[in-house]
C-alpha cells in the first residue's frame, strides 16, 4: 500500500541538528511525541494517538522519501531541498535550524588561475558561480569542508556558517552570502491530494504555533 492511500500520516524526521527543534516544535503543538523519543535508536517509531508514524532519517534522505512516498510528509533544511532537486511541495517555513550558506576563503585571497572550490554541496556550489559567471572546478567533499582552504586543495569553499565558530577558529572569513536557510514542512505531492486534510490539519496546526511563538 503505498503513502498515499495510509490512514496514518508518514513523518521522516531528521537525525541530528534538526531533530531536536523539530521534535520541540511538535511538542509545543500539542503533538504526544514520546519522551523515549529523543533516546531510542529506533528508526521507525509510531504515535498511533497522533495517527503518525515517524521515520528517523539521515537529514539528506528525507526528500527521498517523501518524493517516493514512503513518507508523506518530511522535514528539511532549505540547503539540502536546493541540493537534492527531489519532486516535492513546500508547504511551510518552520524557521528551526537557521544557518546561511556562504562562499568562504582566507582573508588574503586573491583570483586563482585555476579556481577550485570545496563543498558538501556540488550543485547549489556549480549553479551559483555558474550565475557569477565564474569558471570554478568544484570538489564535492562529505565534512570538514574548512580544511580545504587551509591545506590547499581548494582556495574557496561553499559550505554553511551558523555562528561563524568554524571560521574564526580556522581563520576564515565569510566571502559572500548566498542564502539564507531555515528547515521546511514538505509533502509528497500525491499524499498532499489523497490525506489532504491530515497534512493540511498539521500544516495549520505548526503555522499556528509558529505564529503564537513570534
Ligand atoms: N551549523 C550548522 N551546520 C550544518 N547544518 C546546519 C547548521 N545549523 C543548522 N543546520 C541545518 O541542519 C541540517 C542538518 O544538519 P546535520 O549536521 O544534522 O546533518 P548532516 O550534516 O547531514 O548530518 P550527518 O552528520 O549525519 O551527515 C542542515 O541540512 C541545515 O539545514
Ligand atoms: O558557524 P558554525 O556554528 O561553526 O557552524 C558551521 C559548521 O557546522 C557544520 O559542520 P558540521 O558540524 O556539520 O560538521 P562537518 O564538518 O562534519 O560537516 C558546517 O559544515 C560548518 O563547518
Amino acid at each position: 500500500m503505498s503513502a498515499a492511500q495510509s490512514e496514518t500520516l508518514k513523518v521522516a524526521m531528521p537525525k541530528g541538528r534538526i531533530y531536536k527543534q523539530a521534535s520541540k516544535l511538535f511538542r509545543e503543538a500539542g503533538l504526544p511525541i514520546p519522551a523515549d523519543f529523543d533516546d531510542t535508536r529506533k528508526l521507525v517509531i509510531a504515535v498511533p494517538e497522533a495517527n503518525m508514524e515517524f521515520i528517523m532519517a539521515k537529514p539528506v534522505d528525507v526528500p527521498t522519501y517523501v518524493e517516493y512516498g514512503v513518507a508523506d510528509i518530511g522535514i528539511v533544511g532549505k540547503d539540502v531541498l536546493l541540493e537534492e532537486r527531489r519532486d516535492v511541495y513546500e508547504l511551510l517555513d518552520l524557521g528551526i535550524a537557521k544557518c546561511r550558506m556562504s562562499v568562504i576563503g582566507l582573508p588574503d585571497w586573491k583570483p586563482a588561475i585555476h579556481p577550485r572550490v570545496a563543498t558538501k554541496y556540488p550543485n547549489v556550489a556549480s549553479q551559483y558561480f555558474r550565475e557569477q559567471g565564474q569558471q570554478v572546478e568544484v570538489i564535492k567533499l562529505n565534512g570538514s569542508i574548512e580544511l580545504a582552504p587551509l591545506i590547499g586543495l581548494a582556495d574557496r569553499i561553499v559550505d554553511m556558517v551558523e555562528t561563524g565558530q568554524t571560521l574564526r577558529d580556522n581563520g576564515l572569513v565569510e566571502m559572500e552570502q548566498i542564502f539564507g536557510i531555515t528547515s521546511r514542512l514538505v509533502a509528497n505531492r500525491v499524499s498532499y491530494r489523497m490525506n489532504n486534510q491530515a497534512i493540511q490539519n498539521l500544516c495549520d496546526l505548526l503555522q499556528a504555533t509558529l505564529a503564537a511563538k513570534a
